[in-house]
């Protein structure tokens, strides 16, 4: 690949995974060609139906447009051990700025550059290590039900997608599914509130910092407000926008599964920052159109041995990792974070 030519996000359809044969080999190989050069890949033509994730974006807007004491309801627990409900970082820090903008003292405390987001995470109900963290039913009717339905859905899609991959790997189809009961998972709304555009140009605030997932994938569902970036594999530091596009999957390759394919297959930086579109901005203040979007991230199940594939590594290559339990990898991942 040419170093100065933007990287671009491949798609690839979906459609003909459902078919035998060469045409399915296709679909698992420009899947893991594009997870190997870019880490990121639009899937277009996959089998969520585009209602239901209308659905899933209408009930996300209707609870976050829910007064906050309904939300706090369900707040995340403190401490790092569950990753389950509703969270508010940074939200309130950044609107107090806002309004006092030549405050020295305000802007110093600001230094930390807070999160201008609200999320709610969701898990299996068959997880009793982290244990879902609902509103009561009569705050949101339903919300409940569609979400745990949701959650199964998109898994039956993302074990689609680890088929494809281990195809894709020279593994037998199920590989890599086998590792994953599905309980492991997580489902997270989430919703950036307006902001004026200089509040993230200036760098006070962040709609969601650089980072990578920790996940063996990603799937993620997002309007059409549009700032997700994708770190540029052939320009590190600079990043290219991760352009909406309508009912697709945006898929990524989180550190696991980075880990197991030996780093063949690459876990990229992305964030979160303004949108690229002037139609996304409104007023003098250049206040930024809200976003929703919903990543669901695939684990395996904590018992599940992490060892190098096969495909990944050969007699000039070894293996670069120790097989470790999924349990293992998250403790130690937990442990560099302090
Ligand atoms: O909101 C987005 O588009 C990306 C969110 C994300 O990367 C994450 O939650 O890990
Ligand atoms: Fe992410």
């Amino acid at each position: 690949m040419d170093s100065t030519t933007q990287t671009t996000i491949p798609v690839v359809d979906f459609a003909k995974w459902s078919l035998s044969g060469s045409a399915r080999q296709r679909v698992a190989q420009n899947i893991v060609d594009a997870c190997k050069k870019v880490g990121f890949v639009y899937i277009v033509n996959h089998s969520l139906p585009e209602q239901l994730l209308d659905e899933a974006f209408d009930w996300s807007r209707r609870f976050f447009d829910l007064p906050q004491d309904e939300k706090l309801k369900a707040p995340h627990p403190e401490g790092w051990a569950v990753h389950r409900g509703y969270s508010w970082p940074g939200l309130e820090k950044v609107s107090q700025a806002i309004s006092q903008d030549s405050d020295q003292k305000r802007a110093e405390q600001l230094r930390e550059v807070p999160d201008v987001k609200e999320s709610y995470d969701i898990g299996s109900e068959n997880n009793p290590t982290q244990p879902n963290q609902w509103i009561p039913e009569e705050s949101l009717p339903d919300f409940r039900a569609f979400m745990t339905q949701f959650y199964w859905e998109c898994f039956r899609v993302g074990g689609e997608i680890l088929q494809a991959l281990a195809i894709g790997l020279d593994l037998d189809d199920n590989h890599l599914l086998l590792k994953h009961s599905g309980n492991n998972n997580q489902l997270r709304l989430l919703h950036y509130p307006p902001i004026p555009a200089e509040a993230l140009e200036s760098h006070r605030a962040a709609r969601c910092p650089a980072h990578t997932d920790w996940s063996s994938i990603t799937l993620l569902f997002q309007d059409d407000c549009g700032g997700l970036e994708v770190e540029d594999v052939n320009r590190p530091g600079s990043f290219v926008p991760a352009t909406p596009i309508k009912n697709a999957i945006v898929m990524n390759v989180g550190d696991l599964l980075q880990r197991w394919s030996n780093d063949h297959l690459r876990s990229t930086s992305h964030r979160v920052t303004l949108p690229p579109l002037s139609d996304r901005f409104e007023g003098e203040q250049r206040v930024t159109r809200r976003r929703f979007s919903i990543p669901y991230f695939l684990a395996p199940d904590p018992d599940s041995m992490i060892e190098c594939i096969p495909s990944c590594m050969g007699a000039d290559e070894p293996a670069k990792y120790e097989p470790i339990t999924q349990a293992g990898y998250n403790q130690m991942r937990a442990s560099m974070q302090y």
